[in-house]
């Protein structure tokens, strides 16, 4: 009886309080009814893309939308730091280090700006980025953050490091251009990935897995955020948390690719898939 009134309650909130439920003052004040769209998948089972898909929407995104890298970067990144504290939220011991591991490409890219805002979310992020891409967008990227005390590590860290030292590990080596196999500089951090205990989080793309056909050798993150659309490879993953972000899809973008994007809840920048 004192459960159902208990169900019963919170039902009544979540409904009062649809776009902003667990800000329910925030909602009050303003009025806000975020109006839901009736053509969006309710079921949370996106379409999968494959490699040239991934890359075709990249390329129209900013060639005919005149996006800007930074700007879809900046939102993947901050996507990936919010799918992350809401998967393993910041512990109030202090034991909040993480290993952002990132690669020469825009996935790269992600990581840097998502261990930017972990940092403010709480989060002691180091990066290990063992081939800096020297180009204004990595390297300012690269100041952001070592202005904010994130460290750099120049020497990766072994398994048994790694599950003593931190708590988390984000994978940003590889996203949808990787064309396997794994070069021979990339395969220590691959290895890395595979042999650690510490929770993975891969962006975008488990790195080291096919694009379209997934885990060829048995590296399985915890934590999956997929961005703009999961790609084929998505079907593969078998760890606890998956997240869509990048919510910067117009909507004739996605209608024209057929991407049936789940619905965000209210103003969030992730959804869980899974
Ligand atoms: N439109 C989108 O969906 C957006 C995508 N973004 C990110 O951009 C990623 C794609 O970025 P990129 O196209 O730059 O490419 P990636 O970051 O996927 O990788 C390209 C880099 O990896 C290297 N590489 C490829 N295969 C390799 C191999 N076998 N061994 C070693 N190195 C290899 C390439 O030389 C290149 O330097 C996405 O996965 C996503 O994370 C976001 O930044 C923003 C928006
Ligand atoms: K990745």
């Amino acid at each position: 009886m004192v459960l159902r009134l208990h169900i019963h309650r919170l039902l009544r909130v979540a409904f009062t309080y649809p776009a902003a439920y667990g800000t329910p003052s925030a909602s009050r004040q303003m009025h806000v009814q975020i109006p839901r769209m009736a053509s969006r998948n309710s079921d949370n089972k996106p379409k999968l893309l494959s490699q040239e898909e991934a890359t075709k929407i990249d390329k129209e995104l900013f060639d005919d939308y005149q996006f800007s890298v930074d700007q879809l970067m900046e939102l993947a990144g901050l996507s990936c730091a919010t799918a992350i504290a809401k998967s393993y939220p910041v512990a109030p011991s202090g034991a909040n280090k993480v290993l952002v591991c990132c690669g020469p490409g825009n996935n790269g890219g992600d990581g840097l700006v998502c261990a930017r805002h972990l940092k403010l979310f709480g989060y002691d992020p180091e990066v290990y980025y063992p081939k800096p891409t020297d180009k204004d967008l990595y390297n300012r990227l690269c100041t952001q953050c070592k202005k904010m005390n994130i460290s750099f590590v120049s020497n990766l860290p072994d398994a048994g490091h790694t599950d003593e030292s931190y708590a988390l590990i984000v994978d940003a080596l590889f996203g949808f251009s990787f064309k396997p196999p794994v070069r021979d500089e990339f395969k220590p951090a691959i290895a890395l990935l595979k042999e650690t205990k510490v929770p993975v989080c891969s962006i975008d793309i488990p790195s080291g897995w096919d694009v379209e056909k997934g885990d060829q050798d048995g590296f399985q993150p915890a934590c999956l955020i997929s961005l703009t659309a999961p790609k084929k490879c998505a079907e593969s993953f078998k760890g606890e948390h998956h997240w869509l972000g990048g919510r910067f899809i117009p909507e004739a973008l996605g209608k024209k690719y057929k991407l049936e994007l789940p619905e965000y809840p209210g103003t969030d920048c992730v959804v869980r898939l899974s």
